[in-house]
């Protein structure tokens, strides 16, 4: 697998609730290379930056660049395909994972952004994912399956940015490691609700988010305490609470 190293930026993303106050406001991010993570309460509102960065959802202030070109210049499209999200649950898909690859492979923009792509049935055998499993349908596959072959598709498809929403919630700690060790080499915004996995694999910042009017911006690396948490000093670094 190769990584890109294109420069994403996010300057005051900010979306608001249905009652018109702030969910998260005045998010910065810039990153390169490496692993972003992102923590913070259930509900502050992580998966939905996540979505507002991959435009499936719109935000409501701020601006976003890869290689200083907005969504906009780059078309939707192909910055979904740049900057690629991979959800928390996979929705439930008709037939197999191969017939979702092949699904993926006849879009039109993952014809012309890549010519070749990595193959996703062998980055899953290292995380334990033999190679049958990608002929069964999605429903009678586990959550740790399904997580890690909707994992490998996004990695195979190379995009500038993986965005990770949780993405081993369902593994066990030994599938966790491989997979860990895997994404170390790939550029990707990662959510993460365990203080201690952030810690491992967060090799580009961290943000911590508090929800409400600031959100604040990346921090380096966070620091578990021993009691497992963020660290204070970390924590105030990484926001600036409302
Ligand atoms: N399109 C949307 N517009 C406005 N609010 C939304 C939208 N989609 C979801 N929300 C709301 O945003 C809030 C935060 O949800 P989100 O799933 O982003 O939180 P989270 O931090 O990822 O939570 P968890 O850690 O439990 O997964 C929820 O109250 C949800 O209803």
């Amino acid at each position: 697998m190769t990584s890109s190293h294109s420069t994403f930026r996010a300057k005051g993303i900010g979306k608001k609730n249905t009652d018109g106050s702030w969910l998260f406001r005045n998010v910065d991010i810039e990153m390169s290379q490496g692993v972003l993570t992102i923590a913070g309460p259930s509900g502050v509102g992580k998966s939905t930056l996540l979505k507002c960065i991959n435009q499936t959802i719109v935000m409501d202030e701020g601006q976003l660049w890869l290689d200083d070109k907005t969504p906009e210049q780059w078309g939707i499209p192909t910055w979904r395909s740049r900057i690629m999200y991979i959800p928390q649950r996979t929705a439930m898909l008709e037939g197999t994972p191969l017939d979702f690859l092949e699904r993926v492979h006849s879009f039109a923009v993952h014809r012309r952004a890549k010519t070749t792509y990595a193959d996703p049935i062998e980055i899953a055998l290292d995380w334990g994912i033999r190679p049958e499993l990608w002929h069964s349908r999605w429903n009678t596959l586990s959550g740790g399956e399904m997580q890690r072959i909707s994992l490998a598709i996004g990695c195979s498809l190379q995009p500038d940015i993986l965005l990770l929403d949780e993405p081993t919630s369902a593994l066990d700690e030994e599938s966790c490691a491989k997979v860990e060790k895997t994404l170390s080499q790939v550029n990707c915004i990662w959510v993460t609700h365990n203080p201690q996995q952030a810690k491992r694999i967060s090799s580009a910042g961290h943000l911590n988010m508090r929800g409400g009017d600031h959100d604040g911006s990346q921090s380096p690396t966070p620091t578990p305490s021993r009691g497992g948490e963020v660290d204070e000093e970390s924590r105030s670094t990484n926001t600036a609470n409302p």
